[in-house]
């Protein structure tokens, strides 16, 4: 089937001339400056810093808008768990008159000003399903689908830069027994709000940052959450000593060793929270900033939880064993009765699913082989902006790193184009 050129050109992203887009044949885009997989908040922080260094780039985006984690695949209760300060894209601050934990709807405003700020325009609707390096002619060529096989295309440029996110699919474990159970069971990137779990017997299945968050929000909506904790957690309060943990762990950090810091926010929560174990939830072995650099699992900041653990309106359950009808049976031979479950198990990288043969990303868990603060840059113009496991703040780090990286060749290449046409004319 042929394309007209007016038909390729509907899919432009941003300004033609500006990017410098070249229509090399029906269904293949030539992008002068980098493709972006990915319009979360990684990708425009990518594509604002490459922009203020006047490089053009494309972003494509799967979902029909920018930010779909924050849009489509989050609670409505919530809020940054960090102070503003660490959640900033770079060169942009927060609006003065925001809250110190910005809601999502705040959060999710500042991403739609950003965007029209930087004036970028993501191709939205296109999922990369491959990107592979062409090493005779030395640039990547990234296919894309749209659902309509006439929009599906191949781009290819010099440089790639993957911004699919740490979270880009709900990890949904296999329990044993769970097609059996009759309520619904759902992934805590479906879930909203409690409202429709008013009265009702919820297990909540992992005890990272969302298991808490969601069944708090289920006692507010008068539902009564049980929460499963096969292993060990952190449980750190939001706020010590009248500062953020967060913040306080920051500058402690510029001058002790993590496991000196470790030992004061052990001893400060202990102090305010009281021993956690006694409640079911087990502290691990390594303090909690240790491992979270070790193994990239952030603490759990309380933000109310931990005092319905506490009255046991939220019963806390060891591991799952396996699932039947209208009960589920735990490890420690318990068995309780539910009328729904929720999975706050997490999310997994997609990266592995599209990005071929390449040394920079771990196959089993498509994440950069590298760690902190290498994550950032591959081989033959592959970069990676989001995966360093610190959150907002270790995107915008990235960003800055990778548009740094990228100017310098692409001012060479400009100067070198330019003295070639010079030399031609
Ligand atoms: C509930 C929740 C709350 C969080 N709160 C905080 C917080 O308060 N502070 C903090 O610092 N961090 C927080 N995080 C961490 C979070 O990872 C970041 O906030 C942020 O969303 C990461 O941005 P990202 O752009 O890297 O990834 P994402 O926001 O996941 O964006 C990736 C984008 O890539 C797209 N995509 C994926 N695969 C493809 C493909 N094959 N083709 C095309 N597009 C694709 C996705 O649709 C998505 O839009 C939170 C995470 C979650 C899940
Ligand atoms: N406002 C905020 O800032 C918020 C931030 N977040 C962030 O979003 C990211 C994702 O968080 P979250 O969704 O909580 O995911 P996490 O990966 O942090 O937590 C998943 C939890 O599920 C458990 N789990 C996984 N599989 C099973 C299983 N088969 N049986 C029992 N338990 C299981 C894990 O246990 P184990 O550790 O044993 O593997 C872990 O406790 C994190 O970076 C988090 O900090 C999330 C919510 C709010
Ligand atoms: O939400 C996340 O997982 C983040 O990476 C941000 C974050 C929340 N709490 C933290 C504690 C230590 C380092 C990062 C975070």
């Amino acid at each position: 089937m042929a394309y007209s050129y007016s038909e390729v050109e509907g899919k432009r992203a941003h300004d033609p001339l500006a990017v410098g887009i070249a229509v090399k044949s029906a269904k293949c885009i030539w992008v002068a400056g980098p493709i972006i997989v990915g319009a979360g908040p990684s990708g425009l922080a990518a594509a604002a810093c490459l922009k203020q260094r006047g490089v053009p780039s494309v972003i494509l985006e799967r979902s029909n808008c920018i930010a779909s984690l924050w849009k489509n695949r989050t609670y409505d209760r919530l809020r940054l768990h960090l102070p503003k300060q660490f959640c900033e894209l770079p060169l942009m601050p927060f609006p003065k008159n925001f809250p110190t934990y910005p809601t999502k709807q705040q959060f999710v405003a500042y991403l739609d000003t950003y965007v029209s700020r930087f004036d970028l325009k993501p191709v939205f609707g296109t999922t990369v399903v491959s990107a592979e390096f062409d090493p005779i002619c030395r640039f990547w060529r990234v296919k894309t689908s749209s659902g309509t096989k006439c929009l599906d295309f191949e781009y290819t440029s010099r440089w790639l830069i993957v911004a699919t996110g740490e979270n880009a699919e709900a990890f949904l474990p296999k329990l044993e027994g769970m097609d059996d159970f009759r309520g619904p069971v759902l992934h805590t990137s479906e879930y909203k709000s409690g409202d429709m779990f008013c009265g009702k017997r919820v297990l909540v299945v992992g005890c990272g940052n969302s298991g808490m968050e969601v069944c708090l929000d289920l006692c507010n909506h008068n539902a009564q959450p049980s929460l499963v904790v096969r292993d060990s957690v952190h449980i750190l309060p939001q706020e010590m000593l009248g500062r953020s943990t967060f913040g306080l762990s920051m500058c402690f950090l510029k001058w002790f060793p993590a496991h000196i810091v470790d030992r004061l926010l052990l001893l400060v929560s202990h102090f305010m929270i009281g021993d956690t174990a006694k409640y079911g939830l087990i502290r691990p072995k390594l303090g909690p900033l240790q491992l979270k650099n070790k193994t990239g699992k952030t603490p759990v900041l309380d933000v109310g939880t931990l005092s319905h653990i506490k009255s046991g309106k939220i019963k806390v359950f060891r591991g799952i064993k396996r699932v039947r009808h209208d009960s589920v049976e735990f490890v420690d031979e318990k068995e309780e009765k539910f009328d729904a479950i929720i999975l706050a198990t997490g999310y997994r990288s997609n990266v592995p699913s599209w990005l071929m043969d390449t040394d920079m990303f771990s196959k089993e868990d498509g994440f950069p082989k590298e760690q902190f603060p290498h994550t950032w840059k591959g081989k033959d113009g592959l970069y990676a902006i989001g995966f360093n496991k610190r959150g907002l703040l270790g995107a915008s780090m990235d960003a800055w790193r990778i548009a740094e990286d990228i100017e310098l060749m692409w001012k060479a290449e400009t100067k070198r184009f330019t003295d070639l046409t010079r030399a031609v004319a």
